[in-house]
């Protein structure tokens, strides 16, 4: 047999290996559901073929998934993602009490268990369990408070101004088109460079098409689905140690070590020099020092901590004392960049493409910025950033329409039986929350399809259940980030609009196709016309 037929047939025998698992891991996951009388809706074969082989984005895919979950018309299914069976929820009560009411019973999210790799993921926020992640959630919360974020402001307004020059640069006096995800992605850099790691970006200094170092370690860390990364976190999630052998990595070495050389060293400056600064870096060293230690139980942090407007969550007990080091501060500032930077520029597309394509949506806007704008001599405030309701309103229609995160997960801590039910979700097992298939349910928002940031006046919002808008989640495991999230986006997106008209242009994808990158994207760029407003418009 010659060379070629060799590799043919191993090819063949990987692939039919392959099949082979994901046939038993089906049919162990529907027994594993059908001996507790759970319905199961199967892995999806057709749907998940389509998404490996490109046919389909992730959050197609994901809309296909909770359009099968809403047909069984359940309050909850089994499914097969092919790593375990997961409970997915589709009813808004049991929601609320997986998120907030019964958080006790699910802390955590599924993890790598890769022991001798990812070191520094596994000591990022988002990675920690049980007391680990209390102790440092509630360390961490009163650095988000608005407080806090409001002596931040500075940044978002220095790096919006910095934004909105290179646009000018691009498009010129008479206005131009061209793909602005590159310059949402300099801005959202800037900012985490500002505020987590107290170093400038130099973003904006470089050429279009040009990545500054900062940027260029920074974008490694975006995380695109394909099939080899598909198998090799199906790898490192089924068998840890043999990925552990493989040498696999869920987040590239380079960047990792780059970002931690970059932060010790400005935490080694600051404490020689006794220099302080109004940035996260700073707080985390403060939470390090013990200087926060009285604000963990202050209102404000409890607003972060349990994901309530007014504080009135349950706040979070941690049995043990647990330490914040200086390793700490590196993976919970990297964790910043990359909970922080794909996600706001998600968002930051997105908004720019509805504004273009309802130009009656933008012109309200335009009239509300400029009122805020004009009331302080033609600069944005704190106050002003919190006080329009109407980008508000703009934001989380940006939010429910296209999120950054199509679903959520939780893993079940403490067995659960399911109220009203005799069925229990037991400890270790996997429970998906939908995002986007709520978000664009028709039962929850007449006309899903559609942009209308009116669905986001106060009345809408009182009288639509809490659980069906989930952008951030909810509950005491949220996006710690909101706070920061929302005045970062509405201070760039009022300053963007203040200075330009959005408009399609010829190379605008309508409808847009979306990539798969863990956060929501276009897959093809997003061309957008920006005309400078020009003084007699005013
Ligand atoms: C538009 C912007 C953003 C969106 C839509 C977003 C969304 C989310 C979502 C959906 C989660 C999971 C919540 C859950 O499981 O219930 C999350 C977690 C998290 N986010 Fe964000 N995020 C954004 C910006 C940020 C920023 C700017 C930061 C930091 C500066 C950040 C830091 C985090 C962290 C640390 C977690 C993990 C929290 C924990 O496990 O306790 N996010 N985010």
């Amino acid at each position: 047999m010659g060379l070629i037929a060799i590799i043919a047939w191993l090819v063949l025998l990987v692939i039919v290996g392959i099949v082979a698992f994901f046939l038993y891991t089906d049919y162990k996951h529907g027994k594993y559901f059908r001996t507790r009388n759970v319905t199961y809706i199967g892995a999806g074969f057709p749907r998940m073929f389509r998404f490996l082989t490109g046919k389909i984005a992730l959050v197609e895919a994901e809309e296909l998934l909770w359009a099968d979950v809403k047909k069984a018309g359940k309050s909850f299914v089994g499914f097969s993602d092919l790593l375990s069976p997961t409970f997915y929820i589709a009813d808004l009560d049991l929601m609320k009490n997986i998120y907030v009411k019964d958080f006790d019973h699910f802390v955590n999210r599924r993890n790598f268990d890769t022991p001798g790799s990812d070191l520094l993921l596994k000591r990022m926020l988002i990675s920690l369990e049980g007391e680990q992640w209390k102790g440092i959630r509630t360390k961490l919360s009163p650095t988000f408070t608005t407080g806090k974020i409001k002596r931040m402001f500075g940044i978002f307004d220095k790096s919006s101004q910095l934004m909105c020059e290179y646009m000018r640069k691009r498009v010129g006096s008479a206005g131009g088109e061209f793909d602005i995800c590159e310059s949402y992605s300099k801005f959202a850099m800037d900012v985490i460079a500002s505020s987590a790691f107290g170093v400038d970006s130099k973003s904006f200094e470089c050429e279009p098409g040009v990545l500054s170092e900062f940027e260029q370690m920074g974008k490694r860390f975006q995380f695109n689905f394909n099939p080899l990364e598909f198998i090799k976190l199906m790898v490192m999630l089924v068998a840890p140690k043999f990925a552990d052998m493989l040498g696999l990595q869920a987040m590239d070495m380079e960047p990792q070590n780059y970002f931690m050389r970059v932060i010790k060293d400005v935490m080694k400056q600051r404490r020689e020099n006794g220099e302080r600064r109004d940035d996260f870096l700073q707080l985390m060293m403060d939470v390090k020092d013990g200087l926060l230690k009285g604000e963990e139980n202050s209102k404000e942090t409890l607003e972060v901590m349990t994901g309530t407007d007014d504080g009135s969550g349950a706040a979070l007990h941690s049995q043990s004392e647990i330490k914040f080091d200086d390793d700490d501060i590196v993976a919970n500032s990297v964790l910043f960049l990359i909970g922080g930077f794909d996600t706001t520029q998600s968002l930051l597309i997105f908004a720019a493409y509805n504004l273009a394509l309802e130009q009656d949506v933008q012109e309200k806007l335009l009239k509300e910025v400029k009122a805020s704008f004009d009331k302080n001599g033609g600069k944005l405030t704190y106050d002003e950033v919190l006080g329009m309701n109407y980008l508000d309103m703009v934001v989380n229609e940006t939010l429910r329409y296209m999120p950054p995160a199509a679903r959520l997960e939780r893993v079940c801590t403490k067995d659960y039986k399911i109220p009203g039910t005799d069925t229990v979700i037991e400890k270790g097992t996997v429970v998906a929350l939908p995002v986007i298939g709520i978000h664009r349910d028709e039962r929850f928002y007449e006309n899903p399809n559609k942009f209308d940031p009116e669905r986001f006046t106060p009345e809408k919002k009182a009288e639509r259940h809490p659980l069906a808008f989930a952008p951030f989640g909810h509950g005491n495991r949220n996006c710690i980030g909101m706070r920061f999230a929302l005045v970062e986006v509405k201070s760039v997106l009022a300053t963007l609009i203040y200075n330009f008209k959005l408009e399609p242009g010829k190379l605008t994808e309508i409808p847009v196709k979306f990539n798969n990158n863990s956060s929501l994207k276009p897959a093809n760029g997003m061309w957008l016309k920006l005309t400078p407003r020009i003084a007699t418009e005013e």
